[in-house]
């Protein structure tokens, strides 16, 4: 049984929210720029914004729905819910917010699980502390602690490590994994970063401009998008114009700015004369000093270079037709191969790495 499925419509002002989402046990990555809807998405499951129209069950059971009238309480709704900031009740201390929605046991029983929350949330000793006297990462997993104490099956997560540094950080993503073996909980995760989003998707869902562009398993999304603004959200760098020459039964042959590229992977249903968009991600390209590959190489030489630390961006242009690509690579190749020195290379793109995309719409400039 699916833990959240929910249809939902909302507007204010010139913001539509238009959004139909389904979430299993599991990590479900909702993942979106800034203004996209996603912490509204989350506020209407949780019982804390009234959609104008919709429903929405959690494991099996109708929380809202517009046609009947339905609309429980966010209390009564069976989730636990951290906002992006997080909303402590300043009157009650510290023990006492994450105790708030324990229902079960003695008030020393609800104070001891609060306490072991809290330390689990690396908080150990804070029940007495008051809201007011916490940092911003401290009162973050304050609210993580209140949303997980009363042992929801279902937890909807707003950004809940913004405030955070990367070690807290990692400490806190693997709590999450172990909960959700543990208890196999069904978790809607918000996130604009990238990374993250990666790291703990088991399902991951596209939002934009209110509407859901794509949803499905991490990596089916990551690697085969279904048109150029999904590419575009998931950091595919390489988003590339072509058109289709040739479809055999596993592969196309795409011609981009007058070279030709086999492709393995495709959305839609791409027939030879079609436009369409090209996504090769940049830290799929494979670089080579020269020696000959089967498919699909590109000599190319580095135009450009971006030095992130950790990895390099390079800009490469085409040596005879093609296009231009950016690669990313880590340090360590990056020094080993001596692209520092080097400048002439081979690209090399693995077809399956080579995904193809019905073309986006031709931008309009006038209204006609
Ligand atoms: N009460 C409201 N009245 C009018 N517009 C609103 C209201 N609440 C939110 N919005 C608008 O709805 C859009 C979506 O907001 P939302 O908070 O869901 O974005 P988000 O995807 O969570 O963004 P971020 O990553 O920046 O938190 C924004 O443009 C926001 O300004």
């Amino acid at each position: 049984m699916t833990a959240i499925d929910a249809a939902i419509r909302w507007h204010a002002g010139d913001f539509h929210l238009d959004v139909a989402l389904g979430a299993g046990p599991g990590v479900t990555v909702l993942f979106g720029p800034s203004g996209s809807g996603k912490s509204l998405t989350l506020r209407a499951v949780a019982g804390l914004l009234t959609p104008s129209e919709g429903r929405i069950a959690v494991d099996g059971r109708v929380v809202f729905d517009s046609a009947r009238g339905l609309d429980l309480p966010a209390h009564a709704r069976g989730i636990g819910y951290a906002g992006q900031r997080p909303a402590l009740f300043p009157h009650l201390s510290v023990g006492g917010n994450v105790a708030f929605g324990i229902r079960a046991g003695s008030r020393a029983d609800r104070a001891r699980t609060a306490a072991a929350w809290l330390a689990r949330l690396e908080l150990p000793g804070f029940e007495h502390r008051r809201p007011g006297s916490l940092s911003g990462g401290q009162a973050q997993r304050v609210a993580l602690a209140r949303a997980l104490a009363p042992g929801h099956r279902v937890l909807l997560l707003d950004e809940p490590f913004s405030a955070l540094d990367e070690s807290l950080r990692q400490g806190l993503r693997q709590l999450l994994a172990d909960l959700v073996q543990e208890r196999e909980l069904a978790i809607i995760f918000v996130t604009h970063d990238l990374r993250e989003a990666h790291l703990l998707a088991d399902q991951l869902v596209v939002i934009d401009r209110g509407r859901v562009l794509q949803a499905g398993p991490r990596d089916g999304v990551f690697r085969a998008p279904r048109h150029r603004r999904v590419a575009e959200l998931l950091g595919g760098t390489n988003i590339l114009a072509g058109r289709v020459v040739a479809r055999a039964a596993a592969s196309l042959t795409v011609s981009i700015d007058g070279w030709e590229a086999v492709a393995a992977s495709w959305h839609g249903d791409p027939q030879p004369g079609d436009a369409v968009d090209i996504v090769i991600r940049p830290e799929r390209v494979v670089i080579r000093r020269g020696e000959p590959a089967a498919t699909n190489t590109l000599p190319a030489r580095v135009r450009r270079e971006f030095d992130y630390g950790t990895n390099h961006t390079l800009e490469f242009e085409p040596l005879g037709p093609g296009p231009s690509l950016l690669v990313d690579l880590p340090s360590r190749p990056y020094d080993v191969l001596g692209i520092a020195a080097k400048k002439d290379w081979v690209l090399e793109l693995p077809p399956g790495d080579v995904h193809v995309m019905p073309a986006a719409p031709p931008f309009r400039a006038t209204t006609q």
